[in-house]
């Protein structure tokens, strides 16, 4: 086990975030430890700030104020630490188009300084486990968004990163690749690594993950195991209409001329 890793540790922990873009307020104050090992579940509506947090977790987006450590080391003033650590699936990661599948790994795989036959054999296992082997000399440009989801989580993977995080990695994705990316996802977490993915797919969250954290209007509403956070509820979904104190709209005489009938 690598240091900040194992039983009990924290894999990230974030402090007094925020961050505004003009009047927009997208991340209001976060507090937020995540426990290492777990698959962890960022959730949220549409525009709740799930994006922005993790880009700031990430060290992809600078924060206006407040602190990111991920296994201990601080994302802004060690930076290079940090990303030899984690593993990072962006919202609408640009990829290098005019590369294979396998070339894109392999580049991928140099730049995070493995040698040469350790890329390909890592390469090949995860085209192979990601039911990419066939198309892996295809171009990336024409690669469907399953693939280009599947792929990206291959480099993310590559250099087996103490924490692997996913912005909505289901997003447009069918249900045979969902289930593939799953099951590797199952496998990671299995031997004491950390997933933490964003969702605003709650059904997903509650199948998937063990511990889970509830954003809303860039605050975090809950977190914690799934039951804790579920409670008395029956479904997440549910748990998390009552945190937001979100009403069923009435479908009475909104929309009534919508549908079949008078034109
Ligand atoms: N570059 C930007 N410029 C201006 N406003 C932004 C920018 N990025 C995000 N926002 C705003 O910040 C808020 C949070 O957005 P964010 O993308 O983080 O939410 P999200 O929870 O990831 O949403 P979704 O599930 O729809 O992807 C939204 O109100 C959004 O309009």
């Amino acid at each position: 086990m690598t240091e900040g890793a194992g039983a009990g540790a924290t894999a990230v922990r974030v402090q007094g975030l925020w961050k505004r873009y003009g009047e927009q307020v997208a991340v209001a104050g976060i507090d937020l430890e995540l426990p290492a090992g777990r698959f962890i579940g960022l959730v949220g509506p549409n525009g709740a700030g799930k994006t922005t947090t993790l880009s700031m977790v990430t060290g992809l987006l600078r924060p206006d104020q407040g602190t990111v450590e991920i296994a201990g080391h601080d994302v802004w003033h060690d930076p290079v630490a940090v990303k030899a650590r984690i593993g990072v699936l962006p919202e609408g990661l640009r990829l290098f188009e005019r590369l294979s599948g396998r070339e894109l790994l392999a580049y991928t795989g140099r730049l995070r300084g493995l040698p040469g036959t350790e890329v390909d054999k890592r390469a090949t296992q995860l085209l192979d486990v990601l039911d990419l082997a066939g198309a892996q000399h295809k171009l990336v440009v024409d690669y469907s968004t399953g693939m280009r989801k599947k792929i990206g989580m291959a480099a993310a993977l590559l250099h087996n990163p103490e924490v692997l995080f996913l912005d909505e990695p289901f997003e447009g994705v069918d249900p045979v690749s969902a289930q593939t990316i799953r099951g590797v996802l199952e496998r990671y977490t299995s031997s004491g690594a950390t997933v933490v993915f964003s969702s605003h797919v709650m059904e997903l969250v509650e199948s998937l993950c063990d511990w889970v954290a509830v954003m809303a209007a860039g605050r975090i509403r809950a977190h914690g195991p799934l039951a804790e956070v579920r409670g008395g509820a029956p479904t997440l979904q549910q748990a998390f209409l009552e945190l937001v104190g979100a009403r069923a709209r009435s479908a009475g005489t909104d929309l009534d001329w919508l549908g079949g009938g008078a034109r």
